[in-house]
């Protein structure tokens, strides 16, 4: 394992590195082997009150300065983070186990990516004039004030940028707790914008677990929460949010269909199925976990999906080789294997893999259902592994019906060489993300979310901007003003 050094100190609130040793400890493992990453606490009342109080004071100077300022700070950043992709990548996948030839091209460089697009936009947010006759009217984007955003572990960096970069744009600050499972990409965002010449105060990181999280989102300075995270986590912080009134954002979980219809093109739709369902090891939220295939083509389809998941590479994420890395925690890995065995028990056929992986460590092998039915656990449930589930269908209509029936809305696909059939079955997907023959490309140009209890709002792209800044009205009177008497 590389010697990736201890961060300074835990958090970093008001520009610099700050500990307070009283707080819970926070260790971070490598999961390919178990080994300590780094050592770090959990934010105490007073570190969680610090960057609360850094982030309200930075807040006005920020604002009044013009977008063009805070987007120069934005791109310069991006730069940074682009020239150090490869020492951020290695320090994504020691905390994550997620292979390095993912980390390298998916996380930092989603995050650059990010802070990009709301740099070059950041100029551009204005209101809008509004002629009313001779009077007039005209409305101010002003931004919300203190955000806080809260993120998972699959994708550290790129979670934070994608909160990051929409808030810091409109003019927000921001206090970002990552996962407590990843808690040191976070801290290199936050080293990487101070040298880019974000103003003290602007982008504080605090670690710490749900606990945290909660003394954040509770706090009555706090007026936007941004969470990604699973669903019963998002129903108590939008819960909380609600007392306070406050904006939110919640990128939640998913159990997400893919639907192949038997005029697709075969290859296309195989590697569609493959990302969509062994990608980080299948810990992504937007997974197409339930492949719903036409009844023709189901013998040759999953024939091609079990032979080329066979030839996956699993190992070392730290070798550029491996395409397949082990679980992020025993805790995924114990879900993942329990799901595994409750689809044996319902009566799935288990077509490839089902086991921990003989490497030992928390590698789960790829695995493979067929004849899954809509009313068994794996596919009813959100996993987050890397199990596929095969689910035959007749008609059009039916596998609609059957892709709709869940409470998650996060993501669909469908892949058909019938164009007019492409889009009647996207404007029928009850999902606030789809893809039409591809799957999993969350480029920062597209908005990105999920309907029903998959989330609320949108991250990414201009819809972004909704969430992370507000209108003021202003109507101008020309005169003269009447009145009754
Ligand atoms: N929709 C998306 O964009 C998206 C992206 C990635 C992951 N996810 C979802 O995230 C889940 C996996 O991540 P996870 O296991 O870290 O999720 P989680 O819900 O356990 O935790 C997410 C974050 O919330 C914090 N938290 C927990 N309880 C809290 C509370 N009461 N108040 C405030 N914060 C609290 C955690 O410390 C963590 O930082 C999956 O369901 C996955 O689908 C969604
Ligand atoms: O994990 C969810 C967000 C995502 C989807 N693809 C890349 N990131």
């Amino acid at each position: 394992m590389p010697n990736i050094k201890q961060p300074e100190a835990s958090h970093y609130i008001n520009g610099q590195y700050v500990e307070d040793n009283a707080g819970t400890e926070l260790v971070t493992r490598y999961p390919a082997t178990g080994e300590v990453v780094a050592s770090l606490y959990a934010a105490t009342n007073s570190i969680v009150d610090h960057a609360l109080t850094a982030a309200d004071a930075a807040r006005a100077s920020w604002a009044a300065m013009t977008g063009s300022e805070r987007g120069r700070i934005l791109r310069k950043a991006a730069d940074i983070i682009r020239e150090r992709n490869r020492e951020l990548s290695v320090l994504e996948t020691l905390d994550t186990g997620k292979p390095l030839q993912e980390t390298l091209v998916a996380d930092a460089a989603s995050g650059a990516d990010c802070l990009e697009y709301f740099g070059a936009i950041a100029a551009g947010l204005t209101g809008e004039h509004i002629q009313l006759g001779k009077d007039f009217a005209y409305t101010i984007r002003e931004p919300l004030g203190v955000c806080v955003g809260i993120g998972a572990w699959n994708y550290p960096i790129q979670i934070a940028c994608w909160k990051a970069a929409p808030a810091l744009a409109c003019g927000n600050t921001l206090v970002f707790k990552p996962s407590e499972m990843t808690p040191l990409s976070a801290l290199k965002l936050a080293e990487i914008l101070t040298e880019a010449g974000l103003p003290d105060g602007v982008f504080n990181v605090i670690q710490g677990y749900g606990e945290t999280g909660g003394a954040l989102v509770d706090d009555s300075r706090v007026a936007k929460v941004s969470l990604t995270g699973s669903v019963p986590t998002g129903r108590k912080v939008y819960a909380a949010a609600a007392k306070g009134m406050k904006h939110v954002t919640m990128e939640l979980g998913g159990k997400s269909p893919l639907l192949i219809f038997d005029d697709a093109s075969l290859d296309d739709a195989v590697s569609a199925a493959i990302n969509a369902n062994f990608y980080s090891s299948g810990q992504i939220c937007s997974n197409g976990t339930r492949v719903f295939v036409q009844k023709g083509i189901l013998p040759e389809f999953l024939a091609r999906v079990k032979e080329r998941t066979q030839k996956a590479i699993i190992g070392d994420p730290l070798d550029e080789a491996t395409n397949f890395g082990p679980m992020i925690s025993q805790a995924q890995f114990d879900i993942t294997l329990s799901y595994i065995q409750k689809g044996i028990d319902e009566g799935a056929t288990l077509v490839l893999g089902g086991k921990a992986h003989h490497k030992g460590g928390l590698y789960v092998e790829p695995t493979i259902f067929s004849d899954v039915t809509d009313d068994m656990s794996i596919a009813r449930e959100e996993i987050f592994g890397p199990v596929m589930s095969f689910l035959p269908f007749d008609t059009e209509e039916e596998a609609l019906r059957r892709a709709n029936d869940t409470e998650f809305g996060l993501a669909a696909g469908v892949f058909t060489s019938d164009l007019t059939r492409a889009h009647r079955v996207v404007a029928a997907f009850e999902a606030g993300t789809c893809w039409i023959n591809t799957y999993n490309l969350t480029p920062i140009e597209m908005p990105f979310g999920g309907t029903k209890a998959s989330g609320v709002g949108r991250e990414n792209a201009k819809a972004a901007i909704e969430h992370y800044s507000e209108l003021k009205s202003v109507y101008v009177g020309m005169g003269p003003v009447e009145a009754a008497f």
